[in-house]
């Protein structure tokens, strides 16, 4: 496998999506080949699976469901996305990938993490991110943020109570000082300005993907 896997990782609102354009944007300024998706969804099948995970009316889902589907659309998106453009030597940018689960279903619903990372070893044949930006941020600032630009109601995760977000988010440092070497972590209260000039660096010391 020759092109190179980056993840964008945080609590919700934390600027993800932001990031992840901007840096899209800049590759392609330089005439890098990248391909940009997103988690849960991302194919066909995984958009399905996305719209049964967010969907607030499916409030009886058992948290075992939910830590299947995730995976599930997952297998499908490194199946038919990630995979194939890693082969062809292309950069992909995703927007969360399995440490979203390891934070949202391990540390948040409380199961061992190395159930949930056993499940996704079995889901993505072992395709890791090599560079990971974990944009952290407070919980209440970062709903804050998505709400204020949806306007629309919360998804089935979202509505989830305060305690549980705090979890997350606590989960995500946590995996990050596990793996200092693949994880950039950032102070996401900053502005989007400052939040891309902290990744363009690290983009450039780490691979070399120049430019101004
Ligand atoms: N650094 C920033 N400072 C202030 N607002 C920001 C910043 N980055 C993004 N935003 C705004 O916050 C909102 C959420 O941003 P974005 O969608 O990029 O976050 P996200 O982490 O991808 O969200 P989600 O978890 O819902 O996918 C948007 O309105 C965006 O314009
Ligand atoms: C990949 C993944 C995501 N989640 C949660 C995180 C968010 O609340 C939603 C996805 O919505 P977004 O606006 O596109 O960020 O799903 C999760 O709980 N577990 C996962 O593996």
């Amino acid at each position: 496998m020759s092109g190179l896997f980056i993840t964008f990782e945080g609590p919700d609102g934390a600027g993800k999506t932001t990031q992840l354009n901007r840096v899209a944007e800049w590759l392609e300024q330089q005439g890098f080949a990248f391909v940009r998706t997103r988690e849960p969804g991302g194919t066909k099948i995984s958009d399905s699976i996305r719209t049964l995970l967010l969907n607030p009316e499916n409030s009886e889902m058992a948290n075992e469901t939910e830590v299947l589907l995730y995976a599930a659309s997952r297998a499908q998106l490194v199946s038919e996305v990630i995979l194939p453009a890693l082969e062809d030597g292309k950069i992909v940018l995703c927007d969360r990938y399995v440490d979203a689960s390891l934070a949202y279903q391990g540390y948040g619903l409380a199961y061992p993490v190395q159930q949930i990372a056993a499940i996704n070893r079995f889901a993505t044949t072992g395709v890791q991110p090599d560079r990971t930006y974990l944009l952290d941020i407070p919980v209440e600032i970062g709903l804050r943020r998505v709400f204020q630009k949806r306007g629309s109601a919360p998804d089935r995760i979202e509505r989830k109570d305060i305690t549980y977000h705090k979890s997350v988010r606590k989960g995500f440092l946590t995996l990050a000082k596990k793996e200092p070497e693949r994880f950039c972590l950032i102070d996401a209260r900053q502005g989007e300005d400052a939040v891309f000039s902290v990744i363009q660096s690290d983009l450039k010391r780490h691979f070399s993907l120049g430019g101004n």
